[in-house]
């Protein structure tokens, strides 16, 4: 039987405009990570360029032929690593998309996840994005296996759509991977209780992975977090550039799984009678 533990570590590194040295310190992180026995390996959100609508354009690549998927091939086979790269903005026929990419120890690309659920709040005192102004929203779901363990991507506002998750659980995913990028108004009440509410709520172990705080343009809120299928929080960064390193036991999903049957004891004949939009 294969494995059912897991050796991970997210990198929480901090972003630049120098798109060049972003690369190169995701890839020496990376390597550390790697060094310290992490077996599959997660990037921040918008780790190759800083976060906001200006920058997308700007920094766009196409997927997998630009500089950021070059370096996330090579480092993935250079360390023999699975690795989440984080996202970039994509470019793809005149369309943008925050696109997260997956790679296997061999350096192919494995599954591709462009952000599903567009970053469009505005909280008056607090703060105003509107990713839709330049991006457009995935439409996909992207999960890939390591060893038999089946794993699902989202990204940043994706965690707070709980029908996305519970999509993943339903296809047997047993740890959901969230690369983003909180801020300081959002994260501090939200961060930390919307990942422990999606692993409770689907009994599988969650990773979050911010880009460390910088002192101005988008301050990221860092606290890049492992959660466990019992919400528990196993690991939380503080906010500067630091990697987190974790072991994850899958055996952790069976038992809880098999303590507290919520998964066969979904109502869904009563769920399926209601059809409304909030
Ligand atoms: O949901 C939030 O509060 C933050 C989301 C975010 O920063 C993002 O989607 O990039």
């Amino acid at each position: 039987m294969t494995s059912r533990i897991l050796q991970v570590a997210l990198v929480q590194l901090r972003v630049g405009i120098d798109r060049a040295k972003n690369l190169e310190n995701a890839a020496k992180l990376v390597k550390e990570a790697a060094n310290q026995g992490a077996k599959l390996i997660a990037l921040p959100e918008c780790f190759n360029s800083p976060y906001g609508t200006k920058f997308f354009g700007q920094y766009a690549e196409a997927i997998p032929n630009g500089p950021s998927c070059d370096m996330l091939s090579k480092t993935a086979k250079e360390n023999q690593i699975y690795l989440v790269g984080g996202t970039i903005p994509e470019l793809d026929s005149k369309k943008y998309y925050n696109t997260c990419t997956v790679w296997n120890p061999e350096g192919n690309l494995i599954a591709k996840f462009r952000k599903m659920h567009l970053f469009d709040i505005d909280i008056p005192g607090g703060i105003t994005f509107k990713e839709s102004d330049i991006l457009h929203g995935g439409n996909e779901l992207a999960t890939f296996k390591v060893n038999d363990i089946l794993i699902g991507i989202g990204v940043c506002y994706d965690l707070r759509f709980e029908e996305l998750a519970k999509l993943y659980r339903l296809k047997g995913c047993e740890l959901l991977i969230y690369p983003g990028a909180f801020n300081m108004t959002t994260g501090p009440m939200h961060w930390e209780v919307l990942q422990r509410g999606r692993a409770l709520d689907n009994q599988v172990f969650v990773m979050s992975i911010s880009p460390a705080r910088n002192e101005q343009g988008y301050i990221a809120w860092g606290h890049s977090q492992i959660t466990d299928p019992w919400g528990k929080v196993l690991k939380q960064a503080e906010h500067g550039e630091e990697i987190i390193q974790g072991t994850l036991d899958f055996s952790e999903c069976d038992k809880v799984r098999a303590q507290i049957p919520i998964g066969k004891q979904r109502r869904t004949d009563v769920y399926n009678t209601v059809n409304v939009n909030m």
